[in-house]
């Protein structure tokens, strides 16, 4: 792979035979690539910048006045550079987590459902710009589902059907210039869920790894196969080199639990370049009750409320949301959550 293919999506997605052959050149991309992109709309352009413009206004407020928004009920919120750990080694991303924003009032708040709770926005203008963003690329993965199982040889709504009410959340990153003695940013690991869209900005530093006919790849979401760390310094890392106008979009952990290993969670892992750079990783999900069954039969489900709280839990063991979590035994509230099948 030198350069990355880039798609355009159709304004809707019904199952055509234009549909069902740009679907099979989707998946047909990430097993031999890893990764695609996707051209944005002018629209789409704008509202990244957007977000973008307002994620540089917040990350340049002072630590203190950025580490007040946390949250003891969600992972909403904001982690300082060096707070979080991937294989024991501290990443020097600075990120502000939105995870579905649940008000106070719900019935899932009061009824302590891990993770759930209302987002701690940094203001309202940093709301609506990521607000906006997310509806855009919320629809791209709607559609992309879509496509990617009709190129599966499935019917068009077998992946969308596990979206409705979809967890969906967003990592806004900015990572600092590199320094005499750190070049890292995020170490070797793979995202958790159904897809993984994002936008970067002119500066660079995220490797993929493409998939390796006859490599071994973890099951991240068995606690013994953890990918964290894997391959970390070891090739083929392939540069994704940064370009306007598109999203780059690639398979995280469920999608791979899906289909049997026919489409990897992509590894993947991000370099401090000489300047700072500003990015956002949004992750398209299963919703919270989501039960999810491998195409192929076989495996035990995995229970993506759980998969979800086990990942962060482990991401984040001194969080206050993770202490709370433990302090008032809400794991075990994860065993009554479930969508009706
Ligand atoms: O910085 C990037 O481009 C990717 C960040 C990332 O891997 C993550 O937030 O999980
Ligand atoms: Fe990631």
């Amino acid at each position: 792979m030198t350069v990355l293919r880039t798609f355009e999506l159709p304004d809707s997605v019904s199952g055509t035979t234009a549909d069902r052959d740009l679907g099979r050149r989707l998946v047909r991309t990430w097993e031999t690539d890893g990764i695609f992109q996707v051209a944005a709309t002018a629209e789409q352009e704008k509202i990244t910048e957007e977000a973008l413009t307002e994620s540089r206004r917040f990350f340049a407020r002072s630590l203190p006045e950025k580490a007040r928004f946390v949250s003891d009920l969600t992972y909403s919120g904001y982690i300082a550079s060096g707070e979080e750990v991937t294989a024991g080694e501290a990443d020097f991303s600075e990120i502000f987590t939105v995870c579905p924003d649940i008000p106070l009032t719900d019935k899932r708040v009061a009824d302590a459902w891990p993770c759930h709770g209302p987002v701690p926005w940094p203001g309202e203008d940093y709301r609506a710009a990521m607000e906006n963003y997310l509806r855009e690329v919320g629809g791209i993965g709607e559609k992309l589902l879509k496509l990617v199982a009709l190129g599966l040889e499935l019917e068009p709504g077998r992946l969308t059907r596990l979206t409705r009410d979809g967890w969906h959340h967003m990592r806004v990153l900015r990572f600092p210039a590199r320094s005499a003695t750190t070049e890292r940013g995020i170490g070797a690991h793979t995202d958790y869920g159904l897809l993984v869209i994002a936008a970067q900005d002119d500066v660079g530093g995220l490797f993929v790894r493409p998939p390796v006919p006859g490599e071994p790849r973890n099951r991240n979401w068995l606690p013994e196969e953890s990918t964290a760390g894997m391959y970390q310094d070891e090739g083929p890392w392939h540069f994704v080199e940064p370009e306007p106008g598109v999203f780059t979009v690639f398979p995280g952990d469920i999608l791979q639990f899906l289909t049997g290993g026919r489409l990897l969670s992509t590894p993947h892992k991000v370099r401090l370049a000489t300047r700072e750079r500003y990015t956002m990783a949004y992750f398209h999900e299963p919703s919270f009750g989501a039960v999810v069954r491998p195409l192929t039969g076989g495996d035990e489900p995995i229970h993506y409320g759980t998969h979800f709280t086990n990942m962060f839990t482990r991401c984040y063991p001194d969080r206050v949301t993770t202490r709370r979590i433990h302090r008032e035994g809400r794991l075990a509230v994860l065993d009554r959550i479930r969508d009706p099948e």
